[in-house]
């Protein structure tokens, strides 16, 4: 049984996408705001607008300095975000519901999303997405591999070099494969639950048609959602 060792480049590599994950947090204004104020279906709806425009800010500035990616052709840049942006959000949520959460801003965020005026069918899904993320304990490092993983995903739409972000997406996961080596011992199977995550697709899904039913019924979103995700 070879000794899995990380290279030099590849440690370089998870410092570089650490130092950018955790560099770029919600602001504190924001999630401040989820325990302030008052509880009305719209209230929710607002403030859970704000963070998803904060989030998708987040991400673009965040994917901006993942090594390689502003190498990679401008079009397929905006492809790649379009294209990845809910699952990177959903990823990033979870992830902030399941610890990162000072104390009781957790079930406030649960409690908002409850009572947004989503359908029962998507909050079911979501929810037991956030918790089997949270049992995966992963460790920030995993976070933002996986989280970049997800968004050099190239078979996503419009996207033109397709070779050019596989090539980057295997070397993210060439690190992440060894890092679960390294850091779940105990658990051979772990990277392979990582990849499980298929569920984002369906969550994907669900969220594409959560939007058109927020959209009916006269919900307002911010010009950055709208742009990330192509709504009139
Ligand atoms: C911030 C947040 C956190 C958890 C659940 C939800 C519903 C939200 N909010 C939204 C999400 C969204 C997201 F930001 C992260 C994860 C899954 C998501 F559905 N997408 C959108 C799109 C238009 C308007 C909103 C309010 N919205």
């Amino acid at each position: 049984k070879e000794k899995v060792e990380i290279t030099k480049e590849q440690r370089a590599l998870i410092k570089a996408i650490l130092a950018a994950y955790d560099r770029h947090q919600i602001p504190q204004d924001v999630t401040k705001k989820l325990l302030q104020e008052q509880y009305s279906a719209e209230e929710n709806f607002l403030l859970l607008t704000e963070v998803a425009t904060s989030q998708v800010q987040v991400l673009v500035e965040f994917t901006k300095n993942i090594p390689g990616f502003l190498s990679l052709d401008r079009e397929d840049q905006i492809a790649l975000l379009k294209g990845s942006a809910v699952e990177a959000m959903f990823l990033r949520s979870a992830q902030v519901l399941s610890k990162k959460m000072p104390s009781g801003h957790t079930e406030v965020l649960e409690e908002r999303i409850r009572k947004s005026g989503m359908s029962e069918e998507f909050m079911t899904p979501m929810f037991n997405f956030y918790k089997s993320i949270g049992e995966l304990h992963m460790t920030q490092e995993e976070q933002a591999l996986l989280t970049t993983i997800t968004i050099l995903t190239p078979d996503r739409p419009y996207v033109k070099s397709h070779e050019a972000v596989e090539r980057l997406q295997e070397t993210m996961l060439n690190v992440l494969r060894k890092l679960c080596v390294l850091q779940h011992p105990q658990e051979p199977q772990y990277f392979a639950r990582l990849g499980r995550l298929t569920e984002l697709r369906t969550l994907h899904h669900y969220h594409a048609e959560m939007l058109t039913s927020w959209k009916t019924n006269d919900h307002k979103f911010t010009p950055l959602l709208c742009e990330i995700w192509d709504v009139q």
